[in-house]
């Protein structure tokens, strides 16, 4: 009976916050005075739409970003600028940089789980991550040592799909290539072996669970406007949410400490990891680069790497079972590229040389991109009152937000053909011509600009050269539909289901 009463508590004063923010709101509608004033973007709604939409998001911001290119949304204390606008994407994440961050906001609610990392950070304590980060990807130990990984865990990949489709079992490819980005990151970043894929390690499993249930549960902030008094009352999903970040932080934070013993006992190792990079580093500023800077900053490139890339992959699948004529194109390019008699000649040909040749990959997977960017939405938040380019007036505190999936969707941006999957559109006689970063944002622009971009796309390269060369791709179930969970990044709800069909040599 008190266990009911509890719960009964709990409800109806999530009811009541929920009340009280929608009055907020219907006041600021009555008595707003920006509402109908044409300086400032057209009002579509207030973020309770995105609460309604939830499960259609992206489409409903699109539907809206075809009516008005610049519109908003209102909140509580502030507005939601959303633009589909090249020219205020330039001015928002280049020419006017200083003046657009990352923000209280973002930070307010990420902070939990990323704390100092370079997604959250602005000003002093981005630039000293991100010179440091630059400096690192651009150094060849660190290319050379990730291709390595990509190429060995390709191998277990194609094993792996080999099996099921020996088998003739219906593939999740989502999973599976969620456990060979996180295999392979976590090697890149920590020098460790996780094995998810092999399934050998149950440590590895839960780690995945529980940072994927936190990255989840820290996004559901965005649209849950109580999430602050379950935070401080330690109910609901905040309480579940504490619960997972614990655990991943002492992961992590263990990831760190044995590393560290590591490098004391064995002096003259290769320092290829990353972590061990900034473990080195870390020796010159040891108050600041302390255990838990260090942890944030992995943390931040998990995230990072993780997701983004295996979901992309998860969108290229999908798209090659719908465009077979794609698949085969693909096909072609890598025979034409590539040899090898066996699965490890074959993947430990795919050498950098070998995947710049192929531009048709390219173009595919940078088409996945425009229409299934990984990242959906991205923002940042003003801070001072400002004009857009497209003459919409911003206020200090408003987040102006891109909206990518709209982007790429749209006519007046790509022409009449937008919605179509076509890999042509970015080839002038056969090579890749890249577009403009602040009309395919997939991977952000200007100073903040992914820095694992060359990074990601060698490792879709050689994890898709692997299986499509071993095998076509097909859906398991045509009529099943295929949507999208909203998240940080673009998820594929229920995972991809598909079947392995063995290709002849
Ligand atoms: C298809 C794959 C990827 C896509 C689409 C992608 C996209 C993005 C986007 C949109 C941002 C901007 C986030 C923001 O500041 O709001 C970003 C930043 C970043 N990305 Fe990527 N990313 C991908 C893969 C990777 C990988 C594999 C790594 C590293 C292992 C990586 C490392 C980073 C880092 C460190 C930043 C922060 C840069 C900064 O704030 O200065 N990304 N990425």
């Amino acid at each position: 009976m008190e266990f009911l009463y509890a719960i009964f508590t709990i409800l109806a004063t999530l009811l009541l916050m929920l009340f009280i923010c929608f009055l907020a709101l219907l006041v600021k509608i009555f008595t707003g005075k920006s509402i109908k004033n044409p300086k400032h973007p057209p009002v579509a709604g207030t973020v309770l739409n995105l609460l309604l939409n939830f499960n259609r998001l992206y489409e409903y911001l699109t539907e809206v970003a075809e009516k008005h290119q610049t519109f908003r949304l209102l909140a509580q204390d502030q507005s939601e600028i959303y633009t589909t606008d090249a020219r205020n994407i330039q001015h928002i994440l280049k020419s006017s940089f200083d003046m657009y961050t990352k923000g209280q906001y973002l930070q307010g609610i990420a902070n939990d789980l990323f704390g100092q990392g370079i997604f959250v950070v602005d000003g002093v304590n981005w630039k000293q991550q991100r010179k440091l980060a630059s400096f690192e990807f651009s150094t060849r130990m660190l290319r050379d040592f990730s291709c390595d990984i990509f190429r060995k865990n390709a191998v277990k990949l194609i094993t792996t799909v080999s099996q099921s489709s020996m088998a003739n079992d219906i593939i999740d490819i989502q999973d599976l290539l969620m456990k060979y980005s996180l295999d392979s990151i976590f090697k890149v970043g920590f020098g460790a072996d996780l094995n998810c894929m092999e399934g050998s390690n149950s440590v590895g499993s839960t780690f995945i669970k529980a940072f994927d249930d936190t990255t989840s549960l820290i996004y559901w902030r965005y649209i849950d406007p109580t999430w602050k008094v379950q935070r401080l009352l330690n109910i609901g999903f905040e309480a579940s949410l504490a619960k997972n970040v614990k655990y991943v932080h002492r992961f992590v934070q263990e990831v760190i400490s044995k590393k560290r013993d590591q490098m004391e006992m064995q002096q003259n190792n290769d320092k290829e990891d990353i972590l061990s990079r900034f473990l080195i580093e870390s020796k010159k500023d040891p108050d600041k680069m302390n255990d838990q800077y260090l942890r944030d900053i992995i943390l931040n490139f998990i995230l990072a790497g993780k997701d983004t890339t295996a979901n992309t992959l998860s969108w290229f699948f999908y798209m090659l079972c719908k465009n077979p004529q794609v698949q085969e194109r693909i096909v072609q390019e890598i025979r034409e590229t590539i040899e090898g008699n066996s699965i490890d000649e074959f993947v430990e040909n795919t050498t950098d040389e070998a995947l710049e040749k192929m531009h048709y990959l390219h173009a595919a997977l940078s088409e996945t991109l425009r229409l299934y960017p990984a990242v959906p939405v991205d923002g940042r938040c003003a801070e001072a009152d400002d004009i857009l380019p497209d003459g919409y007036k911003v206020k200090k505190g408003d987040n102006v937000y891109y909206i990518a999936y709209a982007m790429g969707r749209m006519t007046n941006i790509w022409g009449h053909d937008a919605k179509d999957f076509k890999p042509e559109r970015w080839l002038n006689n056969g090579c890749f011509q890249p577009e403009s970063p602040f009309k395919f944002i997939a991977f952000h622009a200007g100073p903040r600009i992914c820095l694992g971009k060359d990074f990601a796309y060698r490792q879709m390269k050689i994890a898709s050269i692997g299986l499509l060369r071993y095998f076509r791709f097909k859906l398991a179930d045509e009529k099943r539909a295929v949507a999208y969970i909203p998240t940080f990044t673009l998820h594929v709800n229920g995972g991809l289901h598909l079947l392995a069909i063995s290709r002849p040599d």
